[in-house]
């Protein structure tokens, strides 16, 4: 049985990203030999400097991007992959709830879920507001809860607690750990933030370069309960990045 959990779910092999020349713009080679596996239930953060070809590498893993050399492969082609994007993206005509109903297909026994996931995220009361009615928080808690509610094999996250301020994208980072932990999945999450990889991931994976590679791959040694110790994240992120 415990084997099951050290089947790599993906194996992500990045030969070569070359973002064409266009209007007078330079080729742009964004990635390199870029290669690693994720095993079945880990926490991965992929981070890095700004513009250094994270969001390209987790839009290719996503199968948005296929110009590309190299492969990506899922353990199994039917897994269930869901995206969490910067942006909340939710359709400002349908309510908070109809955002997340509209992601199922009609007669999906996952609709019975949904009024109790609005309820784990904070969102019960605003299940029949319109997105602009609510804060970007809030937003985003429903991104998180549109992403959930589809019981996700893989789920991909690209940098979806930006530009919040501090306690907001704490709570956020919290409920995202009460949501994987009630349903433990295999997330990838995109983020330039060290501390935010550091206090969420059980793994990290810096790129750097440009163009860029992989420069580190580390475990991350803390228990659940030292994640919400400031001091101890700090500590662990002084130990694989260096005190900066
Ligand atoms: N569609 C595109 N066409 C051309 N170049 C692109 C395109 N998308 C991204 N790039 C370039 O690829 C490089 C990597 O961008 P990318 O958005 O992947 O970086 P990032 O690490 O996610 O940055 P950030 O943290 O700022 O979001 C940048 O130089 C960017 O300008």
């Amino acid at each position: 049985m415990s084997s099951v959990l050290n089947v790599p779910t993906l194996q992500v092999n990045v030969a070569r990203k070359v973002f064409p020349a266009v209007a007078g713009r330079a080729a742009n080679h964004v990635l390199d030999a870029i290669l690693f596996d994720v095993e079945a239930g880990s926490f991965v953060a992929i981070t890095g400097p700004s513009g250094g070809g994270k969001s390209t590498l987790l839009n290719i893993i996503a199968g948005l991007d296929r110009a590309f050399d190299g492969g990506i492969r899922f353990s199994d082609p039917n897994l269930n992959v869901a995206f969490v994007f910067q942006s909340p993206r939710l359709l400002p005509w349908r309510t908070v709830r109809e955002n997340i109903a509209l992601v199922l297909p009609p007669n999906d026994p996952r609709h019975a879920n949904i009024d109790e996931l609005l309820g784990r995220v904070g969102l019960a009361d605003a299940a029949h507001a319109y997105p602009e009615m609510i804060s970007l928080g809030m937003q985003r808690r429903a991104a998180l809860a549109r992403a959930f509610i589809l019981e996700p094999d893989i789920l991909l996250m690209d940098e979806p607690f930006v530009s919040l301020d501090d306690p907001t994208a704490q709570g956020l980072r919290q409920l995202l750990m009460e949501l994987w932990s009630r349903r433990p999945t295999t997330v990838l999450f995109v983020t330039h933030d060290r501390q935010e990889a550091v206090m969420l991931a059980s793994r990290v994976i810096c790129l750097a370069g440009a163009p860029a590679s992989v420069v580190q791959d580390e475990a991350v040694a803390l228990t659940i309960g030292e994640r919400v110790d400031r001091d101890k994240v700090r500590a662990e992120q002084n130990r694989i990045f260096g005190a900066a």
